[in-house]
């Protein structure tokens, strides 16, 4: 990736602390779109989102975000970019309204756009008669919708969100990864969410970055690992013609040049080179006489790839 499309690229990144080194010489360059950051808890997510907001300082390396050095450039960093932090930071007292529009004013919006803004950021986080209320009163998913508004009042081009689905039911899981989803699709907007769980941000990113003790693990687009490692799992019956249907099906798809994975009794597990297997398969069977019970895509899960790469 060319530097001019960078949205965040750190370089030989490393944060000690005392008693651990939470980020480890970490070189990664990251791009527009959305983009899943996982690790385990202690990781170094949340240590890096403070360092690319200015808001630490690193023991050794760079970090830029938006072509700014997060070191020298923290103030400007902040004016373009949204942060929604992990643990609740609400205070219970003030509505949404009142709290959003405090944060816009905070980040330099005039009165009148920041009014404005914080209608249409709660309206598209799914706060609407609620948001006169205090936040004192509110449910886990509903805080967590307000923590996203802030991120997002003052216009920014990228957000970075830290664990947004902790504490959410897997309804509340999946209705804020839908919200992640659309601030790139409606708005336009880089995203980098962190998560410790791996599944959830398959469906939610274009590319995945994985730490691991603060160093590099992985950094991929999404759909090239998954799409990679796809296979075809087809059942057929016997016939009498053919008392193992499978095993007649086996060879005649080895002989067509299929890799066909070892085992598997009554289902074959084929490698998904491309669409032509399809066709192969069907004229295969075809050709055997033999009855098809299914036919269905398997696609590894990102959290097996991951295991699979671990050192
Ligand atoms: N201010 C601090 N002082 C000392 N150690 C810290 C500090 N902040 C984080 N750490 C340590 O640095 C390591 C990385 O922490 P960090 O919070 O970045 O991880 P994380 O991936 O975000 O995990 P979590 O989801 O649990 O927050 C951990 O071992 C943590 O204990």
């Amino acid at each position: 990736m060319s530097g001019s499309t960078s949205v965040i690229q750190t370089e030989s990144l490393t944060k000690r602390y005392p008693r651990v080194t939470a980020l480890d010489g970490l070189t990664v360059d990251i791009g527009p779109g959305v983009t899943g950051l996982v690790g385990a808890n202690g990781a170094g997510k949340s240590t890096l989102i403070k360092i690319l907001l200015g808001l630490a300082p690193a023991s050794a390396g760079s970090a830029r975000v938006l072509g700014k050095d997060a070191a020298a450039e923290g103030r400007a960093i902040r004016e373009q970019v949204g942060y929604m932090p992990e643990h609740d930071c609400l205070p219970p007292d003030v509505s949404a309204t009142e709290f959003v529009v405090h944060m816009g004013r905070m980040s330099g919006l005039p009165s009148t756009a920041a009014r404005e803004r914080t209608a249409d950021t709660l309206r598209h986080v799914g706060l609407y008669e609620e948001r006169y209320r205090p936040i004192g009163g509110y449910s886990t998913g509903m805080k967590q919708r307000v923590k996203l508004a802030q991120a997002l009042v003052h216009d920014p081009r990228l957000v970075l969100l830290d664990e947004p689905t902790n504490g959410l039911d897997p309804a509340g899981r999946d209705e804020m990864l839908g919200l992640i989803r659309r601030i790139h699709t409606d708005f336009g907007i880089s995203v980098l969410v962190t998560s410790h769980l791996l599944g959830e941000l398959e469906r939610t990113s274009d590319h995945i970055v994985v730490i691991d003790g603060g160093k590099l693990l992985r950094s991929q687009a999404t759909a090239s690992f998954t799409e990679a490692t796809a296979s075809l799992a087809v059942e057929v019956t016997d016939t009498e013609a053919h008392p193992h249907g499978a095993e007649a099906l086996r060879a005649a798809l080895t002989g067509a040049g299929v890799s066909v994975a070892p085992g598997g009794g009554h289902v074959l597990l084929l490698d998904l080179a491309d669409d032509s297997l399809y066709d192969t398969v069907r004229d295969a069977i075809a050709d055997l006489g033999l009855g098809l019970v299914r036919m269905e895509q398997r696609r590894h899960r990102i959290a097996e790839v991951f295991e699979e790469a671990r050192p």
